[in-house]
């Protein structure tokens, strides 16, 4: 359970970090740290709800991707709880992509924000009693260290396994259409709101910007309905085919064939921890290209991961990519020199495992022989023995017989 915090304690800023259905978040200081304070005016059920729920579940977890929660205090004169919670600087994903100063970010940035985002989640459904967060969206995912690090923050209405029954509650764009079809709540509608905050970090547009009436949210849900799904061509032109594919498979209609947020954190862990990613494009003929996909991994090591090839796609890239031509030069020399080194390791390889199969191959002759002559001595032996035993056997059964046949 959280904390109980004396409300005499809490120094409230004036200073408001956002606000939502829930309340406002201003700044505070306790314990001489400053932090970052939910307010919650208990003006109906449904909200008292909403913050139990957050309270509760926020503070069973621990993870370097969940906004951490201090405690809560609560003033009696204004029937008003508070809510203490880390302080993150830079405030959310929403803010940073929309800010009216806006800066770049690189492909890279963007699957690690996805990557981030998807380990607090794994880490939520893989807990003993799993809990949904039921409403993944920038708003709620807050930014820290100079926009590296990404912490998941608003569990008003995360919920547990006892209640996979949807309330129909969330936010119509990052909904799964079987949440506001069947009313059913699984792992994998957080599965699917990620899907679309991937889309988003790579387009750095709001989804369905592309409908006709892109506010209104029974136009949206009615879309989506009939399969609408954001436009992949609206994301950068250096989105990692892989990463596409990724969202793909998240917004599948069909919840099961969404891969697990397990599966999501390994394939984005993969591309990305401890290294960075470089793609380069290869000129192959007239219309096919291929796409290369470096990793090079902390120590500088470049490995090659993913090679994708893509036929008549050479106008395209060509277009896209202006420094195509150089690029491919380079990658030509780059494979050239990856497949003689790596040809070079093969060839050392296999002469080495064929010195070694002959040395054990020698060993083992020699055992055998070892074996074979120790076994055929310890049989003569034996056989000696036993040979010596039988003597003496007949013999004393022989004076037996002469005695009884008084010889
Ligand atoms: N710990 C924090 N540090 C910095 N900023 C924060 C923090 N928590 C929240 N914020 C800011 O306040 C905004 C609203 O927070 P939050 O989503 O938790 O409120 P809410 O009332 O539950 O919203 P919603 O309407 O989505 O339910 C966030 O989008 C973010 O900009």
């Amino acid at each position: 359970m959280a904390e109980k915090v004396d409300f005499a304690d809490l120094e409230l800023s004036r200073k408001r970090l956002g606000a939502g259905a829930g309340g406002e978040v201003r700044m505070a200081k306790w314990k001489d740290q400053e932090i970052a304070v939910k307010v919650c005016e208990f003006l109906t059920n449904s909200l008292k709800k909403n913050a139990e729920r957050e309270i509760t579940h926020l503070s069973k977890i621990n993870h370097e991707n969940v906004i951490k929660v201090f405690g809560t205090a609560s003033d009696d004169d204004t029937n008003t709880n508070y809510l203490l919670m880390e302080y993150l600087e830079e405030g959310s994903l929403h803010d940073f992509l929309y800010a009216d100063n806006q800066r770049e970010y690189t492909v890279e940035q963007a699957v690690r924000w996805a990557f981030q985002c998807a380990k607090g989640l794994a880490h939520l459904h893989s807990m003993e009693r799993p809990v949904f967060h039921r409403d993944i969206k920038p708003q709620n995912l807050l930014l820290t260290n100079q926009f590296e690090n990404l912490k998941i923050c608003d569990f008003g209405l995360a919920t547990d396994m006892s209640n996979n029954k949807s309330d129909m509650r969330g936010t119509p764009r990052y909904m799964a259409p079987e949440v506001f079809k069947d009313k059913k709540y699984t792992d994998k509608c957080d599965v699917y709101s990620l899907g679309i905050v991937i889309w988003e970090i790579m387009s750095r547009k709001r989804p369905y910007f592309h409908l006709e009436n892109p506010e209104n949210e029974f136009a949206i849900l009615s879309a989506v309905e009939m399969g609408e799904r954001p436009k992949m061509d609206a994301v950068r032109s250096d989105c990692w085919n892989g990463i596409k594919h990724l969202i793909e498979c998240c917004v599948d209609p069909d919840p099961d064939r969404r891969p697990s947020m397990q599966r999501i954190e390994e394939y984005l862990g993969d591309v990305c921890v401890g290294g960075q990613y470089e793609d380069f494009v290869h000129i192959l003929d007239d219309d096919s290209v291929a796409v290369v996909t470096f990793h090079k991994d902390a120590s500088g090591n470049r490995r090659i991961m993913r090679v994708d090839l893509l036929r008549r796609h050479w106008r395209t890239v060509r277009m896209t990519f202006p420094i195509v031509q150089r690029e491919a030069e380079r990658l030509g020399k780059v494979i050239a020199r990856e497949t003689v080194r790596a040809a070079g390791d093969v060839a050392t390889e296999t002469a080495r495992a064929a010195h070694d199969g002959e040395r054990e191959t020698r060993r083992a002759e020699r055992d055998t022989e070892r074996e074979v002559s120790r076994a055929a001595h310890d049989g003569e032996r034996e056989t000696r023995r036993a040979a010596q035993d039988v003597g003496r056997e007949t013999g004393r059964a022989f004076n037996k017989l002469k005695k009884k046949l008084r010889f």
